[in-house]
């Protein structure tokens, strides 16, 4: 077939004009050789197997793609038991599988719920069965009335002691569990998030777990209503998912069926709070906050590398002399708008990378009873989950845009991928909620160090990542030294006006704050100012990690340079999009501002020889791409067309509904023209 304007090779050429080592790039991607090896070895399992085919996904009804997930889900299993995968193994195979369904919540949110709250004997009883499917799991949290506001939620367990038992109950509309992913038709149990009451006295939230399903047959257990919550926003994407509703009708489990890990109930129904801090009841959530970071990298990736190599395929215009069209990845538009988000998606690997090893720390910690580091934690996954996902939320659209027409095309991947990801805005908190998280923090650390500048040398100082603002003095005051675009590839000088801007948004609400007449009242007006301090810390937060990894050895000819840049970008980027607070808070001048930009500029000519090979060291396979524009050979245009015929709509020449709707409605209008 004649490609019409596609050049199958034009992608070898790209390749070819590389500055750098492509296989070092993938290792710094990775995190380690060994990363790459896994995930290549994996990835190509899957795409080989004709079971985990997704290229006609979007075409299915809601049963079929919900069928095709058990499927799917189950081979993905007995792949994993026959070839004896590692925990990494494994987890890399459901990643590539890329179809939401039962089994993210059961080990992402089932078993970590069960491991972090959790006592040992209740791990011993229930893990193994976990661990070997003989039950499946899911997180039921969200009601119906309630999910930002986890106090708020209204579900009981009401203890009973002469029966020794907990009743799971559901007292009214609004406290339907809403949401739980995994619970509308899979799940065998649940954790559920109830109001514990016992002798009398409400002590608000508990883990309990509950078996919600027969284990012979699949039927709800008595007294449990449970069924999906109804069709989602795109196709196919989220749709693969049974997101849940469940009542409880006075609906009994033992005692030891509470989570027992934070606070007891005794035999006689006392209440036994532990020495363990009572926020570890939402370590779940931090859990899961922190691999949805990791996971931002991951969809923002996909959707700059189908963005980028199409962008290089894609030609529109000649010059004005009729020569050949212009490649879209040439203009200057195109690159200003793209490489930005290429850059954005390093960074939030590389921030991604620094969280987990947090976590891994917070959690060494808290198993010795070292609870210190616990509020960090909480304010940077919080935080870090909501400017991640909102940007890359954005940025696939953004790349769905940059695709033109053809972006808007099941085919091209993008619909579903965009649709599949807005949701990360929303669960496992709210973006606004968790930065307002954020901003209690900053506000808290802002006002001490207002009252205590003075002796701020001295006194206690911030450690972790809003350690920064113990150098209050210098960052209220300091003016950036920028006098040339070149000066703003210095890190140091980058680094000093986000540190600033950070600081000043943060002291700038405090003060307003204290003018108020409380503080709840200052809290509540100034929310949308807090909001946009919240925004600076976090992304000084991923400018930093970005720089810090540059410090590391990293090995192949050209990676760091490579690296280098794409840091600049991401920082320099926000500090264009962000000018305003920078000029506003009086860390630059509009000068240092223009020359930022002249930078930009010059940064993005200097990638885009380097473009292909910078989303080729994704080392992504076409399966997990699942974009026919993003093909890794550059072959779009027949795969396009041929991709067209694959819709039900082209089965038959004529569609069905012609002789009813359309054929009496051509000879009408054609007896009404012959009058
Ligand atoms: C086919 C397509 C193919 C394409 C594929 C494409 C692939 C692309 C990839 C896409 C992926 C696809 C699939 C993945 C599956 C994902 C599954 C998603 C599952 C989602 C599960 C959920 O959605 S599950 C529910 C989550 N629901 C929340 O998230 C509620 C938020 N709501 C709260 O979290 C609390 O409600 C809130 C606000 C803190 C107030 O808490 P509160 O009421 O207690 O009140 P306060 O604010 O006063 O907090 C009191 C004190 O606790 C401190 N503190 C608070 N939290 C703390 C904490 N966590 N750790 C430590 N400390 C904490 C705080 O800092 C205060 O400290 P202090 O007292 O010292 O100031
Ligand atoms: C795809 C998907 C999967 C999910 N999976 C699960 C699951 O497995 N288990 C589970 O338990 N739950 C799950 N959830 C539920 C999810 O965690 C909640 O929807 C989420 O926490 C947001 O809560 P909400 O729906 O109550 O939003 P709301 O809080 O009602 O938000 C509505 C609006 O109010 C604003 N708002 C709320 N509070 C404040 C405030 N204090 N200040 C300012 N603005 C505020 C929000 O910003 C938002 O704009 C899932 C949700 C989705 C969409």
């Amino acid at each position: 077939m004649a490609d019409g304007g596609g050049e199958p090779d034009q992608l070898a050429g790209e390749r070819a004009t590389a500055q750098f080592d492509v296989d070092g790039m993938k290792v710094a991607w990775a995190g380690s050789r060994h990363a790459v090896e896994v995930a290549d070895r994996m990835a190509r399992l899957v795409a080989s197997d004709p079971v985990f085919r997704k290229d006609t996904r979007t075409m299915l009804s809601r049963k079929e793609l919900f069928k095709d997930t058990l499927k799917k889900a189950a081979h993905a299993w007995k792949r994993i038991v026959e070839l004896r995968l590692t925990e990494e193994e494994a987890n890399l195979l459901r990643l590539y599988v890329d179809q939401p369904g039962y089994v993210d919540l059961h080990w992402g949110m089932f078993v970590p719920a069960i491991k972090g709250q959790g006592t040992e004997e209740q791990q011993k009883k229930w893990l193994p069965m976990a661990y070997k499917f003989q039950i499946i799991g899911c997180y039921a949290q969200t009601e119906l009335g309630h999910g930002s506001n986890v106090q708020g939620l209204e579900t009981t367990a009401t203890f009973d002691p002469s029966a020794d038992e907990f009743v799971m109950h559901s007292p009214t509309l609004t406290s339907s569990k809403w949401w739980p992913g995994g619970l509308g038709k899979a799940s065998t149990h649940a954790v559920v998030y109830a109001r514990l009451i016992t002798e009398g006295k409400d002590y608000g939230i508990h883990g309990f777990i509950v078996q919600l399903r027969s284990l012979d047959d699949h039927s709800p257990l008595p007294g449990v209503t449970l069924g999906d919550i109804g069709g989602k926003f795109g196709s196919g994407a989220y749709n693969s998912m049974d997101n849940g509703v469940l009542r409880f009708d006075h609906v009994r489990i033992p005692r030891d069926q509470m989570l027992m890990r934070l606070s007891q109930v005794t035999r006689e129904g006392k209440y036994v709070h532990s020495d363990v801090p009572k926020q570890l009841l939402y370590g779940t959530m931090v859990y899961v906050r922190q691999t949805i970071v990791a996971d931002a990298s991951k969809a923002l990736s996909r959707a700059v590398c189908i963005a980028v190599r199409y962008s290089a395929i894609r030609k529109q215009f000649g010059s004005q002399d009729g020569g050949p069209e212009t490649q879209v990845l040439n203009y200057k538009t195109q690159q200003s708008r793209l490489f930005p988000l290429l850059a954005s998606a390093y960074a939030y690997r590389f921030v991604g990378q620094w969280l987990k090893w947090l976590y891994t720390d917070v959690t060494q910690k808290l198993e010795a009873k070292d609870y210190s580091t616990l509020p960090e934690a909480h304010a940077c996954t919080a935080g870090l989950k909501s400017v991640t996902t909102s940007a890359t939320a954005d940025a696939i659209e953004e790349c769905r845009k940059l695709c033109g027409g053809h972006g808007y095309l099941n085919s091209s991947g993008l619909p579903e991928l965009f649709a599949v990801y807005v949701p990360a805005c929303t669960y496992e908190g709210d973006n606004v909620v968790l930065l307002l998280q954020v901003s209690v923090v900053l506000h808290l650390v802002a006002r001490f160090l207002m009252k205590t500048v003075a002796q701020v040398a001295t006194g206690k100082q911030p450690v972790g990542t809003i350690a920064y603002m113990g150098n209050i003095q210098h960052l209220m005051q300091c003016k950036s030294a920028v006098n040339t675009a070149e000066d703003w590839l210095n890190p140091a000088a980058i680094k000093e006006v986000f540190e600033a801007r950070a600081l000043r948004m943060a002291v700038n609400c405090a003060q307003n704050i204290s003018k108020a007449p409380s503080q709840e009242e200052g809290f509540s007006e100034l929310s949308p100012d807090l909001l946009e301090a919240a925004v600076a810390h976090v992304q000084l937060i991923i400018v930093t990690k970005f720089i810090e990894k540059l410090q590391e050895d990293i090995p192949g000819p050209g990676v760091k340079e490579q690296l280098q840049k794409l840091c600049s970008i991401y920082a320099l980027h926000l500090l264009h999009k962000h000018l305003g607070d920078f000029l506003s808070t009086g860390c630059i001048t509009a000068r240092q501002g223009a020359l930022a930009n002249e930078l930009l500029g010059k940064l993005y000519a200097q990638v885009r020889p380097n473009a292909v090979a910078l989303v080729d060291a994704f080392d992504y396979t076409d399966h997990y791409l699942g974009s026919v524009l993003g093909r890794y050979d550059g072959d779009v245009y027949p795969a396009l067309y041929e991709e067209a015929w694959k819709d039900p709509l082209n089965e038959t020449v004529v569609p069905d509904g012609y002789q009813e709707h359309l054929r009496p409605l051509l000879k009408q209008q054609l007896k009404l023209s012959r009058l």
